[in-house]
């Protein structure tokens, strides 16, 4: 059977006041795929995946989420999507329970559900002592296990990761790095976001590079490989976006950085 068509972007153009961000974005995603997404700041990233979720609006061209056309159909796609943003804002004043309880009605889950799956699945994390405390008390990693499970409770077909080991230590990084290969093994799509480039290697099956709000490649990480005769993505990434320059800059913002101190 061939693999579903998840997610389309044909011909999409985005621009914010007279700078144009992503120009002419081709991009057809299928069930299963982990889509490494990458490239230098700046290059349109998160800009794609926000209009993908609906989040900013205003651009030019086609975006298809399960088969629909996003401007045209209502919002009920939203309910097979999860999203764990670049910079999140948790409400701190509730109780990871009780945000946790809220986005996964949010979601359409029972409150009795979403309770029983937020508990099993911070207990995973060894968080389950912290359950009934305030998210403004939680450390940096702990805030963003719960906003990875926020993004899994409803059991969303298609997730969308903007740095999500963000904080996270490398205990968790493997579980984190294992729970997303098998999502994709039952089906599930990622389009995940990154500048862990060792990460993104190891985790995406697809690559897609970004620079200057096009793409620029678009493949495996042995096709990238072979293209570009580089050993490591890291290598790829600096070769494609042309970026040679790291030890100048590097002996000159040193040298800056001592220039000028009163003894
Ligand atoms: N709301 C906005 N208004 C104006 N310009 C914006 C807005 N959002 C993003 N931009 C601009 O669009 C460009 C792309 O930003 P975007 O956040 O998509 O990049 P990115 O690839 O995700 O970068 P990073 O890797 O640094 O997160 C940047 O030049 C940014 O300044």
């Amino acid at each position: 059977m061939e693999p579903q068509k998840i997610l389309s972007l044909v011909n999409v153009s985005k621009s914010f006041g007279n700078k144009q961000v992503l120009s002419g974005i081709n991009l057809d995603v299928y069930e299963g795929q982990i889509i490494g997404y990458i490239g230098p700041n700046g290059a349109g990233k998160s800009t794609t995946v926000k209009l993908i979720l609906g989040l900013i609006e205003g651009y030019s061209g086609m975006i298809e989420i399960f088969g629909e056309n996003i401007q045209k159909s209502d919002y009920t796609y939203k309910k097979r999507i999860g999203y764990v943003p670049e910079t999140a804002e948790l409400y701190e004043n509730l109780t990871a329970f009780e945000f946790l309880i809220f986005t996964g009605e949010m979601y359409g889950l029972t409150s009795e559900k979403a309770e029983e799956k937020a508990f099993s699945l911070m207990k995973e994390f060894g968080l389950e002592g912290a359950f009934h405390q305030r998210l403004s008390s939680f450390s940096k990693g702990m805030k963003q296990k719960v906003l990875i499970i926020s993004s899994l409770l409803h059991d969303p077909d298609l997730l969308f990761y903007d740095e999500p080991l963000s904080g996270l230590d490398a205990n968790s990084v493997m579980v984190i790095k294992e729970i997303l290969a098998k999502l994709a093994e039952q089906g599930k799509t990622i389009f995940y976001s990154s500048h862990i480039m060792d990460v993104v290697e190891k985790i995406s099956n697809r690559i897609v590079l970004l620079v200057n709000g096009e793409v620029v490649a678009d493949g495996s990480f042995e096709e990238l490989k072979q293209q570009s005769q580089e050993g490591s993505l890291e290598g790829i990434f600096n070769q494609l976006t042309g970026f040679t320059e790291h030890e100048e800059i590097a002996e000159r913002f040193v040298q800056t950085v001592s220039e000028g101190k009163r003894l």
